[in-house]
């Protein structure tokens, strides 16, 4: 599986933010969103564009758009901190939504939303999740676009754990991975280390 782990100053000072236990909600809302926007832009880099003929006040010349206008799917709740950020700059973008929350016990993910369109083949989807720990809610979420023939699809996340990119990985899945960190690992309640915390209560309060 492809990893690409987004190495830029202006992510890891957002990053840096997010990561700190002092930041407020609203301060740890506004790091995420700004963060997305340089996540989403590199995972975009090689999206296909196909031309057509614009005419400027000037001339006709060569447009660009894009060939497959993706498909974004947040995982709530802490994926919807991203999906504003990821629609306004692919406005052509759809969006889907999975809802899907981790039992404190066993740390596996215990799905309550599904609403995705029938038929994915053909279409690159996106799917936008701060954080990838266990990997149990990303590779679920990726069983259900497949279930629905989608074939390309990407992870992006704020931050993943050794363990999640191994779990991704072992998936089979036709996935890759746009993070900002891979970090040491999880610890004994499966929470990533360093981390950031819950990435869903940083964002809206405990559930
Ligand atoms: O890789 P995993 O071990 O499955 O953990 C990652 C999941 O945990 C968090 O969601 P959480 O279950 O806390 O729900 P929330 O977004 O509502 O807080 C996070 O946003 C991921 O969806
Ligand atoms: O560290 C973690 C692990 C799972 N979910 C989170 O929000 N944070
Ligand atoms: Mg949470």
């Amino acid at each position: 599986m492809n990893t690409h782990v987004v190495d830029h100053p202006l992510a890891a000072v957002l990053l840096t933010t997010m990561r700190d236990a002092r930041s407020d909600n609203a301060t740890f809302r506004a790091a995420l969103r700004r963060l997305t926007h340089m996540l989403v832009y590199e995972a975009m880099r090689e999206a296909p564009v196909e031309t057509f003929d614009v005419v400027t006040p000037i001339a006709t010349t060569d447009g660009v758009r894009l060939t497959h206008p993706p498909l974004l799917v947040p995982v709530l709740r802490a994926g919807l901190g991203m999906v504003e950020q990821a629609s306004s700059l692919i406005p052509q973008a759809r969006v889907g939504f999975v809802g899907m929350a981790r039992d404190e016990e066993t740390h596996l993910p215990v799905p309550y939303l599904e609403s995705l369109p029938a038929d994915l083949s053909g279409i690159p989807v996106y799917v936008l999740d701060p954080m990838l720990a266990t990997g149990g809610s990303m590779v679920h979420t990726i069983d259900l676009l497949v279930a629905r023939g989608a074939t390309d699809v990407t992870a992006v996340c704020v931050v993943a754990a050794p363990e999640g990119v191994a779990a991704l990985s072992a998936s089979g899945h036709p996935v890759r991975l746009v993070t900002a960190a891979v970090d040491e690992g999880l610890n004994e309640n499966a929470f990533i280390v360093p981390g950031l915390g819950d990435a869903g209560d940083r964002q809206f309060g405990p559930r």
